[in-house]
């Protein structure tokens, strides 16, 4: 077995098994202690719970809990393992909550038959949380299942992998461009993968400017366009009108590279057919569409970012999901909205472009870090992200109309 592996396995194996664990926040030691935590005093907040339904952010942890909910359908890039496979990036999900924005999350596996039945089981019991992000669940369903349960909750739901993705390929790739003096209107995109975080990343790229009629989309079956039948109705929306057909094809002159599909699928021969100065964004996890090393020696001129935490441009939800949570909740949104989203691909792009504290050098074990080639995103241990993120997500919230409270808090811990 090799060395890393082992490390993995006795990472999630000790000293516990497993990454999270829940803490008592109240004193539970005499009897005075129990009788207000349980009977008879519970009964107290029960009562102005029944009385107002709002009252449970004041009486119980509901205001900062955020549950993370899969069927394991798409588990990272490694396909439909199951629900209980799913269960360590759950938690994983779970831990980083807690570490980047003092969020408590727990994680929900659900197996269920139909997309119904899984849909009930999250609105049946999405009440106890302030909000639920959703994971790795795969396309087409994803769709159907975010958009029902928006209408039924009244808490945000937010599927990771399509907007999480979506805000950090957005924040990265503008900065990319500039740094490789392009614009997003001008590019030409190649997008390796028609599912959950190709729709939105494409989506959210467009709102950002880029042109529908020069993204390239691909599936299994190679290019999507409007010559093929069958088309599921999300892929028909990046239905190219065009005679090319294979990844060649599309990336003979291209600038932009997105995968976010499955490992080596992008060969070295036809990355060197991309135009001057490309970017490549190779989010494939664990395994990415073409290994940094490898794309680095092919040549010299491109901005190479993975989804991975061990190579330079980390482009992953994590700088998102936990951030754009914390916002939400501050000021009790009742959903994560296109004006959240798009507060929280400024607050990252600006982040990048500032002086990186000693303390994200230390973690990131890294000299130096200057908005650059290598450094076009902050890494996830930067302090900056959290109060930063969840400020704009947080105003953005209220001044577009789905916060429960009228202002930011004053009492914020960040
Ligand atoms: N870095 C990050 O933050 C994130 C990365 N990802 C990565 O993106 C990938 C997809 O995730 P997600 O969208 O949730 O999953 P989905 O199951 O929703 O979509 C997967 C898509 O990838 C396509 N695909 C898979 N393998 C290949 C291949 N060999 N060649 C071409 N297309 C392929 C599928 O094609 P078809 O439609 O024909 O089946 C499908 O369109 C995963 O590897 C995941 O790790 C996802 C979210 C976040
Ligand atoms: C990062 C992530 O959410 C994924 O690869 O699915
Ligand atoms: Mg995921």
């Amino acid at each position: 077995m090799s060395d890393f592996r082992q490390q993995a396995l006795d990472y999630h194996a000790f000293p516990k098994p497993g990454k999270i664990s829940v803490e008592m926040t109240t004193p539970a030691e005499s009897v005075k202690d129990l009788a207000l935590a349980y009977s008879p005093g519970v009964a107290e907040p029960v009562r102005e719970i029944a009385d107002d339904a709002n009252n449970a952010y004041k009486y119980t942890a509901k205001g900062n809990l955020v549950a993370v909910i899969s069927n394991g359908t798409a588990i990272l890039g490694l396909g439909n393992l199951g629900p209980l496979a799913s269960k360590p990036v759950m938690e994983g999900k779970a831990l980083l909550f807690k570490r980047f924005a003092g969020i408590d999350s727990i994680d929900i596996e659900v197996t269920h038959r139909t997309t119904e039945e899984f849909i009930n089981t999250v609105a049946n019991i999405a009440d106890t949380f302030g909000g639920i992000n959703l994971e790795d669940i795969k396309a087409p369903e994803c769709f159907e299942i975010e958009q029902e349960l928006q209408k039924r909750c009244s808490i945000p739901i937010f599927h990771d992998d399509q907007h999480g993705t979506a805000i950090v390929t957005a924040a990265g790739m503008l900065n990319a461009l500039e740094i490789q003096g392009k614009e997003i209107s001008n590019v030409t995109i190649v997008c390796m993968g028609a599912g959950a975080a190709a729709i939105a990343c494409m989506e959210l790229l467009i709102k950002c400017g880029a042109q529908r009629e020069k993204i390239y989309m691909l599936d299994r079956n190679g290019v999507i366009h409007t010559r093929r039948e069958n088309l599921p109705v999300h892929k028909l929306a990046f239905a190219n009108n065009t005679d090319k057909r294979t990844l060649e094809d599309v990336m003979d002159g291209a600038d932009v590279f997105v995968g976010v599909s499955g490992p080596d699928v992008l060969p070295p021969e036809t990355l060197k057919m991309m135009a001057p100065n490309p970017v490549v964004f190779a989010c494939s996890n664990p395994d990415p569409e073409i290994r940094p090393e490898l794309a680095m020696a092919t040549r010299d001129d491109l901005i190479m970012a993975t989804g991975r935490s061990d190579y330079p441009n980390q482009v992953n939800n994590v700088l998102c999901f936990p951030f754009i949570f914390r916002g939400a909740l501050d000021v009790r949104a009742t959903a994560i909205n296109d004006a959240m989203k798009v507060a929280a691909v400024e607050a990252i792009r600006a982040i990048s472009k500032e002086e990186v504290p000693e303390e994200v050098l230390i973690a990131s074990q890294s000299k130096a870090l200057s908005f650059g080639r290598d450094y076009i995103i902050p890494k996830p241990m930067d302090p900056r992200l959290c109060s930063r993120i969840a400020k704009a997500v947080g105003q953005a919230a209220i001044d577009s109309g789905v916060a429960q409270l009228e202002s930011l808090p004053t009492n914020l811990q960040y």
